[in-house]
């Protein structure tokens, strides 16, 4: 069973906690497993009892930004674009989802809160430091144009990524505004962009499957050998989690 990170928003006049169908639909092809929502309940969550009936965590991508004070820096972002909720909630369970050996596979945002969850910090606007490809995706297209591979990413010898695939790079997508400025700590580094940024890494040391990626392997994972690699090597260490609890 895979929780999987949500997002609040509000639907009228009430507040809902909400999760995108293609993270859903991507766990339950792509690592045959159970979805089960996490609502972004901050303080009000029980971390400890929520991982210790899961056997993976799922952290998805999302249009919020992840709060700057949360890294030290101050904000050059509309408040409305962040989710107090989600952050208050993510961070602990990132955290505490390690220490306890429970499986990570972070998706976009999720990639980018897991490196502030270890320290790390965020450029704000990537396309205004300089030196950066674009990496935002162009809304005037449609969602398969967005979605597409946009550039390639070089795998780091050695690791998560590695063992999942044959040749040094592999395409990905690209569909966000922010990026890694410096990363975590205890973070090692799994593939970057041509232009040096960060697009995954893993956690040095980590007891389970640690992976982050900023680009969207959930997008029409069954279509993608790479994306669909990720995936079923995340839903194996569910497996093997479930089977060390008795769940298997
Ligand atoms: N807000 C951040 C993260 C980008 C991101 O996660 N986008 C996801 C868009 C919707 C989706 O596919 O779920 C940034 O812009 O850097």
């Amino acid at each position: 069973m895979v929780g999987i990170s949500a997002c609040t928003r509000q639907l009228g006049i009430h507040p809902f906690h909400v999760a995108g169908h293609k993270y859903i639909a991507g766990v339950v092809q792509g690592s045959d497993v159970l979805p089960v929502i996490i609502p972004s309940l901050g303080e009000g969550l029980d971390v400890k009892a929520t991982l210790a009936r899961l056997d993976g965590l799922l952290l998805t991508g999302s249009y919020s930004m992840v709060q700057p004070h949360l890294y030290g820096a101050n904000s050059s972002v509309d408040p409305s674009e962040y989710d107090l909720g989600r952050d208050a909630t993510t961070l602990p369970l990132i955290r505490e989802a390690i220490a306890s050996g429970v499986p990570i596979l972070a998706i976009c945002r999720g990639f980018q809160e897991m490196n502030v969850a270890f320290g790390g910090t965020l450029h704000q606007r990537l396309h205004e430091v300089g030196g950066y490809q674009e990496h935002r995706e162009d809304k005037e297209q449609t969602i398969d144009q967005q979605y597409a591979v946009a550039h390639p990413v070089a795998i780091q010898p050695g690791g998560v990524l590695a063992s999942l695939v044959d040749g040094e790079s592999a395409m990905v997508n690209s569909l966000h505004t922010q990026g890694v400025d410096r990363l975590g700590d205890g973070l090692r580094v799994e593939a970057c962009a041509e232009d040096g940024l960060v697009e995954a890494f893993s956690v040095e040391g980590a007891p389970a499957f640690s992976l982050a990626v900023q680009w969207h392997p959930e997008w029409k994972v069954a279509e993608h050998p790479f994306y669909h690699a990720i995936f079923t090597a995340f839903g194996d260490a569910c497996r093997r989690r479930a089977q060390e609890n008795n769940r298997g």
